[in-house]
C-alpha cells in the first residue's frame, strides 16, 4: 500500500505559479503531508509557502521526475500533483510520461490540472 500521507508536487514552468498559488490556497492540507517535490517547483512553493517542510529532488529534466516515479513504485507516495503544460515541448519529455504511467501502474490519486487537484486535495482534506 502507498503511504498516503505522502504527497508529490510537481509543475511544468508556465504551471508553476499556478502550483504555488494552489499550495497557498490548500496550504493547512499541504501541512498534514508529508511533501516531496521536483527542484524548482518545490523551491518555488516554499517562496509562498516557507512553514511547509518539503523535500525537495533534482529538478525534472535533471532526473526529479524520475525520482518521484520510483519512489510510487516503491509505495512511497500517496498522490501526485503534477501540473503539466500540454502547450510547450518538453525535453525530458519520456520522463514525463514515465512519471504519469507509474502513477496509472500503482494506482494512485493522479491531478494533472487545478481543476481536479481541488478535488484531490478536498479528498486529502477529509481523510
Ligand atoms: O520538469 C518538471 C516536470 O516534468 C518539474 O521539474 P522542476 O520542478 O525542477 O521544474
Amino acid at each position: 500500500m502507498p503511504d498516503r500521507t505522502a504527497v508529490a508536487l510537481v509543475a511544468h514552468d508556465a504551471k508553476k505559479d499556478e502550483m504555488a498559488a494552489f499550495a497557498v490556497a490548500h496550504r493547512s492540507v499541504l501541512a498534514a503531508c508529508t511533501l516531496y517535490a521536483t527542484g524548482t517547483t518545490g523551491g518555488r512553493v516554499m517562496e509562498r509557502c516557507p512553514e511547509l517542510a518539503i523535500t525537495r529532488l533534482k529538478s525534472g529534466p535533471l532526473g526529479g521526475d524520475q525520482q518521484i516515479g520510483a519512489m510510487i513504485a516503491e509505495g512511497r507516495i500517496g498522490a501526485l500533483f503534477f501540473f503539466v503544460d500540454p502547450l510547450s515541448p518538453h525535453p525530458h519529455d519520456v520522463d514525463v510520461k514515465a512519471l504519469t504511467r507509474l502513477a496509472l501502474v500503482y494506482d494512485i490519486p493522479v491531478a494533472l490540472n487545478r481543476a481536479t487537484a481541488e478535488i484531490l486535495v478536498g479528498a486529502l482534506a477529509r481523510r
